[in-house]
């Protein structure tokens, strides 16, 4: 346990005292004092209602559990009357629009991708602020999105017949989205800026324009030789970039030597499931690449091959209007952070009995503060020009939750000097009574709302912990199908729309968590948008520039107004419990369905307690590099209990499983030397122990949460290293 000092009502790590003191509290017009006093004052009387709220989450599932034993065959109705009975179903409110105000274009009307990071990684976040620009070039040479067939294969030099597929690709986009008037991009020989109009000569000597002049909006260089032609389709800019002396450009007929997409529109610096931070150590470390990135100085170095690489954040791109006036686009993409939900506590911070604070709390205070800092321009750059603090907000059960978030964000405005709503908030739909009553959920923060997020990760292991009594549950590949989700996804639209968010919000849809698998997600994230979301999250710089293409493709103001226009309430397939109806799979079904989800158990968990990494990409037992992050983890080990308690295996099974599969991870983390392995000595190894917990005490995790027994274990992981280190 690190050193507390005692201030105010609080004891406060004596890192993280130090970190806010010396490198928060200057400058942000708020005091040491008045800090502390109104974060102790805010635990005394925020902290029991928080706890309150806990006990209610676990009241309900415990009736939820109750209910589901004693009655198996149910009419669909005494279920719903039983849910509105125990306060689980909730009683609407009256039709409301939401009344934001100052939100950013990035949020209100640009419709594009968002991009999710874990935040204590530098390296990883300034990437991910700079990833507002991607180069096409790069996303699809790098990607399955070019098939390595007919001699198009990515070796160690530059392959020209792959380079020439991703130049007929990325043509074909420039047809689709700024058609000429004539001919195609592909004969372009020489793009000019005639007349305040972009002017494009063909092979055949003829001069065109394109198809509609309002979408050429700047360039760079002089019009008769111009290096840069931004254009703008659907509210998103996109640069071609010419350049005789380039590699690519010298050989290509128009000297284009690249696409410059605007990609990641907004990005989530991640305090919650993509991080593993247990104690002040790590959340200090969260908290000063917040501040890094709010006061734009954040920088890191790193080699790659045989270089050493500073990254830092980019500045705004300039460029000059068809008239020749000077603007500026911005460098790096607008950044909103999630905090953690209101679960956990933390070691940080004790009130004056000793007790840990929530984490949500903590995270509230002190990364609103951080914020403060760019409304005040402190730093090198505005996150928020129009002077917003943006903080997502997770796992969050039902209306009074929400409304308690509501509560806790006054409170923080009002002990930072920060005028009412200037902390927005982003809310997840992830959790079972929230989707449930989501338009009472957006009403209680109708105010200063800037997002509702179908985080179908959280969401699907929410549903199966909360049914866990009604049955074994259906295969994890088949929940995409089910009545369930697809109800659950449309329904957030409709809400969201119905009380509208269109125009003032985002309606965010989940995270691609297939990384390596561009060409599908090409084919299929595209869907997200026709069925009325304006982001949806991606897990990479590469896939938000690829992503970004289908908001080229699917105007979604259009289809959100189509959308709207029919409304449907979608609560009774929400309400569909995903059980198997017959389970009768064969053995080796059940084989590769407990196996998978060892295997992702394991293969996070390991990196998560030894390593401290919090967002991992893993290979399925069909060796596809699957994003992992608490929430698939979730997923996973609810389903083991899920199938265990249902005797669709038994613990002496699981057990032999877990171990095979330790080995299987081991030995694909063989190459690491920082690796700790779980196999032979199962017994002493943490991990391997922690894997175990989160799957024989599924079930009684408290909504089938990970964090607790990853916090615990990762916390013996750190102290058992110490001692070894001493
Ligand atoms: C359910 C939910 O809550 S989802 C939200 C939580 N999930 C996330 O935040 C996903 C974040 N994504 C990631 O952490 C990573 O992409 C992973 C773990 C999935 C894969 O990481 P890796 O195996 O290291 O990826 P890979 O080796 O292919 O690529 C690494 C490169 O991509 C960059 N990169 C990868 N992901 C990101 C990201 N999210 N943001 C910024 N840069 C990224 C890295 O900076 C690195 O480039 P560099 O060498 O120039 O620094
Ligand atoms: O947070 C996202 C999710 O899917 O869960
Ligand atoms: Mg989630």
């Amino acid at each position: 346990m690190p050193n507390h000092v005692k201030i105010k009502k609080l004891q406060v790590a004596e890192e993280l005292y130090d970190f806010i003191n010396s490198k928060v509290i200057p400058d942000s017009q708020v005091t040491s004092e008045e800090f502390w006093e109104g974060f102790g004052s805010l635990v005394t009387d925020l902290a029991p209602k928080n706890k309150a709220l806990l006990n209610k989450r676990e009241e309900i599932q415990t009736k939820i559990h109750t209910w589901n034993k004693e009655n198996h065959d149910y009419s669909f109705d005494a279920y719903k009357e039983f849910l509105t009975d125990i306060g689980y179903l909730e009683t609407e409110v009256s039709d409301f629009e939401i009344t934001t105000e100052n939100v950013d274009d990035e949020v209100a009307i640009q419709a594009g991708p968002q991009l999710v990071v874990p935040v204590n990684n530098g390296r990883y976040a300034i990437n991910a602020a700079n990833a507002r620009w991607g180069s096409l070039y790069d996303a699809l040479y790098g990607t399955d999105v070019i098939s390595e067939e007919n001699g198009a294969k990515k070796i160690n030099a530059y392959n020209p017949i792959r380079g020439e597929k991703v130049i007929e690709y990325a043509k074909s986009f420039l047809d689709d989205t700024v058609p000429l008037k004539v001919g195609s991009h592909k004969d372009a020989v020489n793009y000019t800026i005639i007349n305040e109009e972009l002017s494009v000569e063909l092979s055949n000597g003829k001069t065109t324009r394109i198809l509609d002049a309002t979408k050429f909006v700047g360039y760079k260089g002089t019009a008769g030789e111009p290096t840069a032609l931004l254009l703008k389709n659907h509210d998103l800019h996109f640069e071609i970039q010419i350049d005789s002396t380039h590699p690519i450009g010298k050989s290509d007929s128009a000297h284009v030597k690249d696409i410059l997409v605007e990609s990641a529109i907004t990005t989530i610096m991640d305090c919650e499931d993509s991080v593993a931070a247990v104690d002040a150590e790590d959340k200090v470390l969260v908290y000063s690449n917040w501040l890094g990135l709010m006061k734009g100085d954040l920088s890191t170095s790193f080699k790659k091959g045989n270089k050493t690489i500073t990254r830092t954040l980019n500045p705004d791109r300039e460029y000059k209007s068809p008239g020749d006036k000077a603007f500026t686009l911005s460098g790096r993409s607008l950044m909103f952070v999630r905090n953690v939900g209101h679960l956990m506590t933390s070691n940080a911070v004790l009130d004056e009995n000793g007790n840990e604070v929530p984490e949500g709390f903590l995270d509230c205070m002190i990364t609103s503060l951080i914020g403060k800092h760019t409304l005040l321009r402190n730093g090198t750059y505005q996150n928020s020009s129009k002077g917003s603090i943006y903080i997502v907000k997770p796992k969050m059960h039902g209306s009074e939750e929400v409304d308690f978030a509501n509560e806790l964000f006054d409170r923080v405005e009002d002990i930072l000097g920060l005028e009412r709503n200037t902390v927005k908030i982003g809310v997840m739909d992830e959790e079972r009574r929230t989707s449930l009553n989501l338009k009472n959920c957006i009403h209680a923060v109708k105010e200063r709302i800037v997002f509702i997020n179908t985080g179908f990760l959280d969401r699907t292991g929410d549903e199966m912990h909360t049914s866990m009594e009604s049955g074994p549950m259906i295969r994890k590949k088949d929940m995409k199908s089910s009545t369930w989700l697809n109800g659950y996804e449309k329904s957030n639209v409709m809400v969201g729309l119905s009380v509208g968010l269109r125009g003032k919000a985002q309606i965010g849809k989940g995270m691609w968590a297939m990384p390596e698998l561009m060409a599908d997600m090409i084919q299929q994230k595209g869907s997200q948008l026709h069925a009325g979301a304006n982001t949806a999250w991606v897990p990479s710089p590469t896939a938000a520039t690829l992503h970004a293409l289908h908001y080229h493709q699917i105007h979604v103001k259009n289809v959100q107004q189509e959308i709207a226009s029919n409304k449907v309430d979608f609560k009774d397939d929400i309400l569909q419990v995903p059980v198997a109806e017959n389970p009768n799979w064969s053995v080796e079904e059940i084989q590769a369905e407990l196996d998978n989800n060892a295997q992702g158990i394991l293969g996070y968990v390991v990196r998560w307690i030894e390593l401290g990494i919090g967002c991992s990409k893993v290979p399925d037992i069909n060796n596809v590099g699957l994003m992992e992050d608490r929430a698939t983890l979730r997923i996973s080990s609810q389903h083991m209990a899920n199938w265990l308690h249902h005797d669709i295996c038994t613990e002496e099974q699981l057990m032999e499983i877990l171990k095979r599969m330790a080995k299987v991870v081991d030995e694909q983390n063989a190459g690491d030397p920082e690796y700790v392995p779980m196999a032979p000595d199962y017994d002493n190894s943490i991990s391997f122990q922690a894997a175990c917990d989160l799957v024989f005490q599924g079930y009684d995790q408290p909504s089938g949460y990970t964090e607790p027994i990853l916090h615990r274990r990762r916390i013996e992981a750190k102290a058992k290293s110490k001692i070894k280190q001493s």
